[in-house]
């Protein structure tokens, strides 16, 4: 018997981090709005899989959101954007062959694209602007360790055109979310450019400062 049959009002939107800094700033942000639970589940798909999956075992859930810092493809995604995805794509999940990279689809093991709710990605992105952040809609990618050079970046973009941004956990929260049959959301603060690495340029504090600003914008887009 799912919660409905079972008079349990579906009400609440989980969000799931990855570190406590941007679960601090989701709830900063959220100012006390009555009916979001904040989770910090680790870094990576597989916390982000099972921090979701329990969070979500207590029932009462409308909605899952990943929300966190991020880093953005050159010329899609600027330090200190936000991008709202309007897919999630685990983009290194699959086969290396000689002929090439093959991904869950081309294996016939199921998608590695997880489908988004795309009215609601759009609304949130237009409250996003209106409250004055420059937000865009894209693809992100979930990745196991962060890009590193400009040759993976530039063979991320080859095999996942519509690329803004990559981090390391929407795969696996819509994952749980798609199980229960809930719609999913993914926000990412830009804080660095995807591509060589060059750790003092990550600007990690300003793009938790406007994951604050965007979770405040989105407290009204999703209520
Ligand atoms: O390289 C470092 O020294 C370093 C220091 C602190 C944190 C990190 C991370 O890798 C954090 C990963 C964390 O943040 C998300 N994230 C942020 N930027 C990216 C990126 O360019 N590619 C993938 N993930 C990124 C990710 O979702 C993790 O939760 C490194």
């Amino acid at each position: 018997m799912n919660n409905e049959a079972l008079g349990m009002n579906n009400n609440r939107v989980l969000v799931i981090t990855a570190v406590e800094a941007e679960r601090d700033a989701v709830v900063r942000g959220l100012r006390g709005a009555a009916g979001f639970d904040v989770v910090a589940a680790g870094v990576g798909t597989a916390r982000a899989a099972a921090g979701t999956a329990a969070a979500l075992a207590a029932g009462g859930y409308r909605l899952v959101i990943s929300a966190g810092i991020g880093g953005g493809f050159e010329g899609r995604a600027a330090v200190g954007t936000v991008v709202v995805a309007s897919k999630v794509i685990a983009a290194d999940l699959g086969a290396e062959t000689p002929e090439g990279f093959l991904s869950l689809d081309e294996l016939g093991f199921g998608s590695s694209c997880i489908a988004v709710d795309v009215t609601l990605a759009d609304t949130v992105a237009a409250a996003l602007k209106q409250a004055g952040l420059p937000a865009s809609t894209g693809a992100v990618l979930t990745v196991s360790t962060v890009t590193g050079t400009g040759e993976t970046a530039s063979e991320l973009i080859r095999r996942n055109p519509d690329a803004a941004a990559e981090a390391m956990e929407g795969y696996g929260a819509a994952v749980a979310a798609k199980r229960l049959g809930l719609p999913f959301l993914e926000l990412r603060t830009i804080s660095n450019a995807v591509g060589p690495r060059d750790r003092s340029a990550w600007r990690i504090k300003e793009a938790l400062e406007v994951l604050e600003a965007a979770s405040a914008a989105l407290r009204e887009a999703v209520s």
